[in-house]
């Protein structure tokens, strides 16, 4: 058994900018041979996730457009996907949104639609990837999702986006039932603050930074890199016996009252 991906290929989505955690992915799977595939949403990120799939020099990279909130844009993606590679060997999935309003001060000032928004994209969208995934996943395969602390239990200003982690946590777990007997694992990388383009959303972020590097258990924050490489044990055959979970990598943070 070992870490090399050598000879397959997995779907990457939700490279925004260099700092992404999706990036910090794609370059461990990368490093370890693997064919990647890359989607983003908006017009915006095309140019600068085009440009950061250049550093990686293959030439075999694709790089599609996706929005997860409409499934005729998940249709022809994959459909792309299925006509250029035809088998792919898992999925990551780093994908969220909430509207910023909602992401400071009470939770409880959210409104219906931004209810619906955040959970749309950040929580229905796994289970809609993953019918369409499943498709060209004949060989089997690992799906990976990101998810945040405050799914699991309050963190001040999270707020909406931690009720839509909640569903994406179990909705990791209901795939992983349903999955299983395809041979693909689902499963999640909980992953301590990191600074990106999306943290810069979530109220009073730095004063999180601060506490952890006070108190969590190894005395530091979360790296990209880190991440990285729990998620490629994920999409190794080394995780070959592990599916439903949801996997801390956050310096130990989450075993702090
Ligand atoms: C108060 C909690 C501090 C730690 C938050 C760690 C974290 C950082 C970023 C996370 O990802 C998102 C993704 C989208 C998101 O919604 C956004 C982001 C930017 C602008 C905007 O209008 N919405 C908020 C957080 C995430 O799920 C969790």
């Amino acid at each position: 058994m070992q870490l090399s991906l050598q000879g397959k290929t997995y779907v990457v989505m939700g490279v925004a900018n260099k700092r992404s955690i999706a990036w910090g992915i794609a370059r461990a799977l990368h490093a370890a041979g693997a064919r990647l595939i890359f989607t983003y949403a908006g017009e915006r990120f095309e140019n600068e996730v085009k440009k950061l799939v250049a550093t990686l020099e293959d030439d075999t990279a694709l790089v599609l457009p996706c929005d997860v909130t409409k499934d005729e844009e998940i249709a022809s993606c994959f459909a792309q996907i299925k006509e250029q590679v035809g088998v792919i060997h898992g999925l990551a999935h780093c994908i969220a949104f909430a509207n910023k309003e909602h992401l400071e001060g009470e939770y409880m000032n959210v409104d219906r639609e931004g209810f619906l928004l955040a959970h749309n994209i950040s929580a229905y969208s796994l289970t809609a990837v993953a019918k369409a995934a499943k498709e060209l996943m004949t060989e089997g395969g690992s799906i990976v999702t990101l998810t945040y602390l405050g799914g699991e239990r309050v963190v001040q200003n999270y707020n909406v986006m931690g009720v839509a982690k909640a569903s994406l946590e179990a909705s990791v777990k209901y795939l992983a039932n349903d999955l299983g007997k395809y041979g693909i694992r689902v499963n999640a990388i909980s992953a301590g603050p990191i600074r990106t383009l999306s943290a810069k959303g979530v109220g009073d972020f730095n004063s999180i930074l601060k506490e952890i590097e006070e108190r969590a258990p190894l005395r530091r924050t979360t790296t990209q890199e880190e991440v990285g490489d729990t998620a490629l044990f994920l999409f190794s055959d080394l995780s070959r016996g592990v599916t439903g979970e949801i996997i801390h990598v956050d310096s130990g943070y989450h075993i702090l009252a």
